[in-house]
């Protein structure tokens, strides 16, 4: 279980986590939602220390995140972002492969299965990454996230930079992967429509607290208070526009 109790984190003048406690079930499947600036990065980044709060805790099972050395804590956290972050120089295996590396494991035929879990053909291992698309190089970003076994793992609007038909694909990857692997999973995203369809439990950020906290089905049936109704405007006009184009 994740849990974040009280916590706060400042920039300057900018409140970017304002008091937020919050706790997340083994193998939920977490989506966090808001406005540009509403902390949302900020959240999900203090679970593998990227940033660390001001005040309060994050603690994983039970253990504060400090009490062990970033790069251990991260190795049971997989984590992706929007620019995938794969490294330019090494092949797709040496960066799949990077996280047993740096940790004296085994790779075995990781590479292989990583590639075979995200539907890549095993011939791009020896490519770089300037050599596959953007949906291929974001697919290759979650296999290495994925390859140290983490029970975690964290998105960053991972699936932001990519066209809508490589995007719904690779979230349907994700969820069916979440599902498999028995993960615990947190999306950020800016994407409501991406939120509903990927998640069990949708957090909404407004000016870094949590203002809702529900399903699918009660963003849906309104609700989630203003913030979330605000933010579910979008998907329900789209989807009025598009059964009026129907008629
Ligand atoms: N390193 C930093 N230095 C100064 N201010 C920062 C820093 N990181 C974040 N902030 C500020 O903290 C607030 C929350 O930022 P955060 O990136 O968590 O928001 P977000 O909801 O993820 O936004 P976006 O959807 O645009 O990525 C913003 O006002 C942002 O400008």
């Amino acid at each position: 279980m994740i849990a974040l109790d009280r916590v706060r984190r400042r920039y300057g003048m900018v409140t970017a986590i304002d008091d937020v406690s919050l706790t997340i079930a083994p193998g939920a499947f977490v989506a966090l939602v808001g406005a540009s600036g509403s902390g949302k990065s900020t959240l999900l980044r203090m679970i593998n220390r990227l940033e660390e709060p001001d005040s309060g805790s994050v603690t994983i099972d039970g253990r504060d995140v400090t009490d062990q050395p970033a790069h251990r804590l991260r190795r049971r956290i997989g984590y992706v972002f929007q620019q995938h972050g794969l490294f330019p120089h090494m092949t797709v295996a040496a960066n799949i492969a990077i996280g047993l590396t740096l940790a004296g494991r085994p790779v075995g035929d990781r590479v292989g299965e990583m590639l075979d879990l995200v539907e890549l053909p095993r011939d791009v291992a020896t490519r770089t990454p300037d050599a596959l698309s953007g949906g291929q190089r974001q697919r290759v970003a979650i296999a290495r996230a994925l390859a140290t076994a983490p029970p975690i793992l964290l998105l960053d609007e991972a699936l932001g930079a990519l066209d809508p038909v490589t995007r719904d694909a690779v979230a349907g990857r994700l969820v069916d992967l979440h599902a498999r692997l028995g993960l615990t999973t947190l999306l950020v995203t800016h994407d409501m429509a991406e939120a509903l369809l990927t998640a069990s439990r949708v957090l909404v950020m407004d000016e870094g607290r949590i203002v809702a906290d529900a399903t699918p089905a009660q963003l849906v049936a309104g609700q989630g208070g203003p913030v979330a109704e605000g933010l579910m405007a979008v998907p329900r006009h789209q989807a009025e526009r598009l059964a009026a184009l129907a008629r």
